[in-house]
């Protein structure tokens, strides 16, 4: 099976330009398959603001009402994925912007109302991926780059994006020998998040949950955690989690950052 990266990149490394710049040079240097999905809450945060629309949160997760997904369409499938795209072609990489409503790449179901309305969010599943297209994008050495965004019954849904790079591994990981790479500002996962030289090297899911009772996981954490167990749980061949700046090395065999493991 040949070997392909799954990358996902997070919010406060979008929201840098010199960090971004330096990411994504070496995102286009990786030789094999790739596929980048990228975040950008934050700049969604920010550029909702300017247009006197609030981002409005319940447990740490934002409710996408109308405007509100207008905002993250304009923001995310828009200017952060554009600029990834013209950024990559212009590092000799041929990279192709996705939504999942592109080729029908990933068909979501929208969230059902239960005690919370999150409003237009998609949730997904490996069987809504759309694997012969991507697999036949990758073979013709096109780069895939996703936005988080997918769609259901002709409307745009708002998904995470690390949901998104876990659930694109899991479909994938019978063409492929899949490794996922989650790529933030941090090392890696932190025994004390204030602490860069207290990184996690391996993280088998029982120390994981010895340590949550502790409070030493919170915010953002939590959500890419759980999309890296249900990853590797589901057939991902390699989870890592690390610095976006780590990226080359994470791709080969001495990695940095937090492996993670059943
Ligand atoms: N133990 C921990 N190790 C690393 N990061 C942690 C930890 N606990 C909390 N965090 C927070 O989780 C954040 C990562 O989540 P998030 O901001 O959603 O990232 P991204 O946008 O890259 O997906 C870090 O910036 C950090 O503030
Ligand atoms: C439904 C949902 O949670 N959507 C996320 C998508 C963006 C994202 O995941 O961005 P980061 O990776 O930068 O956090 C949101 O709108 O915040």
């Amino acid at each position: 099976m040949s070997k392909l990266f799954i990358i996902k990149i997070g919010g406060n490394v979008l929201d840098n330009p010199p960090a971004l710049s330096a990411f994504l040079q070496d995102f286009a240097a990786i030789r094999e398959p790739k596929i980048l999905i990228h975040g950008g809450g934050k700049i969604a945060t920010k550029i909702g603001e300017s247009l006197g629309i609030e981002s409005k949160y319940v447990n740490g997760r934002r409710i996408t009402d109308a405007a509100t997904l207008d905002v993250v369409t304009m923001v995310y499938g828009g200017l952060v994925n554009k600029h990834i795209v013209a950024t990559l072609q212009k590092l000799n990489t041929n990279a192709i912007g996705l939504t999942g409503a592109d080729g029908n790449t990933i068909k979501a179901v929208r969230r059902p109302v239960k005690d919370v309305d999150y409003g237009f969010v998609g949730d997904i599943t490996p069987e809504g991926v759309h694997v012969n297209f991507l697999s036949t994008l990758l073979h013709a050495g096109i780069v895939p780059v996703f936005a988080p965004l997918t769609h259901a019954e002709g409307a745009i849904l708002n998904t995470n994006a690390d949901t998104i790079a876990s659930v694109l591994a899991v479909a994938l990981c019978k063409q492929f020998d899949v490794r996922l790479i989650f790529c933030f500002e941090k090392k890696g996962v932190l025994r004390n998040v204030n602490d860069p030289g207290t990184v996690i090297r391996h993280l088998p899911k029982s120390k994981y949950e010895e340590l949550l009772p502790a409070g030493v996981f919170a915010d953002g954490i939590l959500p890419k955690l759980e999309n890296a167990y249900a990853a590797i749980q589901t057939g991902v061949k390699e989870v890592l989690i690390g610095e976006a700046s780590d990226l080359l090395k994470n791709t080969g065999s001495e990695t940095e950052g937090t492996l993670i493991t059943i």
